[in-house]
């Protein structure tokens, strides 16, 4: 009886557009939001991510990474931040419409698969994958880490191993979205903890739905490297 209707409920949910809401006669997206969806395949930088005006500028890194490395490898995304991607990522966040997870997580595919093939790119083979974490009070108060969700699906996709406990967020932070760039790196000062046992001397993955400063993967990434980590690549959906 749960299943029949755990069934119907897909079925019901097939036939919406998991951006948008508009009811579909295809599985995931309307013909609007499916026409706007595309990879970015240059115009950034390839070691943050930043976007540049020109999307059609090949890849290299900007003046700032090649001042100052962030603290990971390099970065793959699948887009910038706007329109529908936009609308993916805050449904999935704030509009709890965990139906769009499935997209994202094709998406996220889909850019590791990019971001992976060109020179210097993602680790093909990551030994984990783990997931930007939140603070126990906020999992509570929404009810999921939407982050830790497309993990999931990424290294499900890579049949790579995904740990959940590989980072921890030890004290509750202002939201980034709601601060400054300048607030951002300070808000997250030892807000993170990477566990030893899942990460020392293996090749992470680790997965968040948008960067937008980068302070967050940062604050990650310098956890995991004081946990030993030998080598850590971002990967998210989205580039603001
Ligand atoms: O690159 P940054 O400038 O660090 O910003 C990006 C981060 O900000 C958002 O999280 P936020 O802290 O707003 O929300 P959450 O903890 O509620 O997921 C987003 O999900 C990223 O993790």
């Amino acid at each position: 009886m749960i299943l029949r209707l755990r069934e119907a409920l897909r079925a019901l949910a097939g036939t919406r557009c998991q951006v948008c809401g508009a009811v579909t006669g295809g599985p995931w997206l309307c013909g609007e939001c499916a026409g706007e969806l595309r990879p970015r395949l240059g115009g950034f930088c390839t070691g943050c991510a930043a976007l540049t005006e020109m999307d059609a500028q090949t890849p290299g890194l900007c003046g700032k990474c090649r001042t100052r490395p962030r603290p990971w490898s390099t970065a793959g995304f699948y887009g910038a931040y706007r329109g529908v991607l936009r609308d993916l990522v805050l449904g999935l966040k704030f509009g709890g419409r965990l139906a769009g997870l499935h997209l994202a997580g094709e998406l996220l595919l889909h850019a590791h698969a990019l971001h992976a093939a060109r020179p210097g790119g993602l680790d093909p083979a990551p030994e984990v994958v783990a997931a930007v974490p939140v603070h126990r009070w906020r999992l509570a108060r929404r009810g999921y880490n939407q982050s830790l969700e497309l993990a999931r699906r990424v290294a499900a996709g890579l049949g790579a191993p995904m740990d959940p406990e590989a980072l921890r967020k030890t004290r509750a932070t202002r939201p980034q979205s709601k601060l400054k760039a300048r607030e951002r790196l300070e808000n997250l000062g030892g807000a993170f903890e990477a566990r030893p046992e899942s990460v020392r001397g293996r090749r992470v993955l680790l997965v968040d739905d948008v960067m937008t400063t980068g302070a967050t993967l940062e604050a990650c990434c310098r956890a995991l490297a004081a946990a030993g980590a030998a080598r850590a690549d971002v990967l998210v959906l989205a580039r603001d």
